[in-house]
């Protein structure tokens, strides 16, 4: 493959996140794609939408412990909201990217130092601060608790960062101050405490067993999708608004999918307050749904859909990941 075939996808860094993984899982051929790290997860979309030369992004939607990435969920808010054309008859959104694929990533924090020390001598710190991602507090709650149980001298602050990996450098650049007993400490992944060259205290202290993250895999709307050996249920995922505040006004919008016997598998809703539009305090509604049904008149379904919503956006069709639902 030649150089300029090569595609790039950008994915929230530094390496080492759990959406380097989902990434890496999604695009495993290296002779094909290059992985980029980005800043932040609006990044991720913004390079995706304005740079030619990045082609994909990868980006967290949920996680089945806390829910929303409301990061993510707001991206797709606001891009929808944003390309609403107030001049065209048609209250169909179409943006400029598209969800081409998921991916699951099994997420097993664990507990990382910059230094080689044991878990029994955290009680000697003061203070002990511990750095992760935002999304990660909700699942190591418990867990969280317990330390401060365990170590009742010692004060555990929360500081969030852009990313799990992001953590651990900040951890490696804050030298620990033994003279002012305060330990800095990250929440990560294995593999990101591997490719940094860092200590791992503890593995496995998320809250439940089973916790999993769910990415989203886009594109630029505009270039072809790759090739993909995928097969089994295919899902769409579509945002919308209803168009009163009216009782019945979400019936309405969902009885469409009752009434072609369309299988919805998630439901969920941002809130939006925009000063330049007449109504204050709105929700856009988050719809994912099975495409499995040969026999429906998809066009008469959109058609009938969209007729109560007050803008409406199809984001993607993609196949239910192999690897998850095998
Ligand atoms: O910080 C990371 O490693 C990420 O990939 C982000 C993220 C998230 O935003 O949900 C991904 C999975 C984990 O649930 C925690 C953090």
């Amino acid at each position: 493959m030649t150089e300029s075939r090569r595609k790039n996808v950008i994915y929230l860094g530094p390496q080492g996140t759990y959406t380097h993984q989902a990434a890496l899982q999604q695009f495993d051929d290296h002779d094909q794609f290059d992985l980029i790290p980005a800043k932040s997860i609006p990044e991720c979309l913004d390079e995706l939408e304005n740079n030619p030369c990045i082609h994909y992004a990868v980006i967290p939607l949920e996680n089945s412990t806390n829910g929303q990435v409301v990061f993510s969920y707001d991206l797709l808010r606001d891009r929808m909201l944003k390309s609403l054309n107030p001049d065209t008859s048609s209250n169909r959104v179409i943006p400029p990217l598209q969800i081409i694929a998921e991916q699951y990533v099994s997420i097993e924090h664990c507990l990382i130092s910059r230094e080689h020390l044991t878990m029994s001598e955290l009680g000697k710190y003061k203070i002990i601060r511990v750095y992760s991602h935002p999304q990660v507090w909700g699942q190591v709650n418990q867990y969280l608790k317990e330390l401060q149980q365990e170590y009742p001298n010692t004060t555990f602050e929360k500081l969030d960062t852009s990313s799990t990996s992001e953590a651990v450098i900040k951890v490696m650049d804050s030298k620990t101050n033994e003279h002012e007993n305060v330990l800095n400490l990250a929440i990560a992944s294995e593999f990101a405490a591997k490719l940094n060259k860092v200590n791992v205290l503890q593995r496995g202290i998320n809250d439940q067993l089973g916790n999993t993250t769910r990415f989203m895999v886009f594109k630029k709307r505009k270039e072809q999708s790759p090739a993909m050996k995928c097969a089994g249920s295919k899902v769409n995922l579509l945002t919308f608004t209803t168009k009163q505040d009216d009782p019945g006004a979400l019936v309405d919008v969902l009885t469409v999918l009752k009434d072609y016997s369309v299988n919805m598998c998630s439901i969920n809703t941002r809130p939006f307050n925009t000063v330049t539009l007449e109504r204050k305090w709105q929700y856009v509604f988050f719809l994912e749904y099975y495409e499995n049904n040969e026999n429906i008149d998809w066009t008469k379904f959109y058609q009938q859909f969209g007729s109560y919503c007050l803008e409406w956006c199809l984001w993607g069709t993609f196949y239910r990941d192999p690897r998850y639902y095998n």
